[in-house]
């Protein structure tokens, strides 16, 4: 899908509710960021709220995470594609056979097939808790492991954190696309995320695009956080 906006930044609306989504979105501007609607709103508001956004200018990441059998994930892709949103993702974990189904399902729609990323290794999870689920792999090893094979099955990218980037950009080449969530402006609260980075930090590590919920949604002026984030990458 072709893009018109040159923000690094998608605002995550965490939210449970329609309105609440909504009145956040309308603090935004769709010029300065895009935005990303996850399992939770998404389960509460199902496609209107995504065709609302939309319609409002937004480019709209759909953060569902979808991790099935390869039949039911390209089915999921499709209907995902069909809504019109700039991105989409699958779990990487969910194996090769799922991904290229997915990315195969994707053909179809062309030059207007949203981006498709695989999910890595989550950014609130720490290299003990990957291993007490099995995983026997460093956890930096497990994500490029993981990208690579969302790559060579023709995933766009990968969801990783900034910590993974530089490495990353090496293995899978620059133009992967690298969404790092887990983003934290200096001074703000962690919150559940482990594996965090500043702003300028995440993009001076070779993110392509940050994921900010809380630090921007639960300030005062969301649009000012919002304008605060691009000035410190600027460098301003
Ligand atoms: O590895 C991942 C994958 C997805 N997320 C999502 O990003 C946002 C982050 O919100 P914050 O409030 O900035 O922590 C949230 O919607 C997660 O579901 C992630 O954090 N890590």
């Amino acid at each position: 899908m072709h893009s018109q906006v040159s923000s690094p930044i998608i605002v995550a609306l965490d939210y449970d509710n329609t309105d609440a989504a909504l009145a956040m979105a309308g603090q935004l501007d769709p010029a300065l960021c895009r935005v990303k609607v996850g399992k939770e709103l998404f389960t509460i508001a199902g496609p209107e709220l995504v065709r609302a956004l939309v319609e409002r200018g937004f480019e709209v990441f759909l953060d569902l995470k979808f991790h099935d059998i390869p039949n039911t994930v390209a089915s999921a892709v499709k209907a995902a594609a069909r809504l019109g949103v700039w991105m989409v993702n699958v779990h990487a974990s969910g194996g090769e056979r799922m991904m290229s189904a997915a990315s195969d399902a994707l053909k179809e729609f062309g030059d207007s097939k949203p981006l498709l990323i695989g999910v890595t290794v989550l950014t609130s999870t720490t290299p003990e808790e990957l291993a007490a689920t099995g995983v026997a792999k460093p956890l930096k090893e497990q994500v490029i492991d993981l990208a690579s094979k969302a790559k060579s099955c023709g995933l766009d990218g990968v969801v990783c954190s900034a910590r993974e980037a530089q490495e990353l950009k090496k293995v899978c080449g620059s133009d992967f696309v690298l969404v790092t969530p887990g983003i934290r402006p200096t001074g703000s609260d962690a919150g559940d995320q482990r594996r965090t980075l500043t702003p300028s930090e995440a993009i001076s590590q070779g993110a392509d695009y940050l994921v900010i919920g809380r630090p921007i949604t639960a300030a005062a002026n969301p649009l000012r956080a919002l304008q605060e984030i691009l000035s410190e990458i600027a460098g301003k």
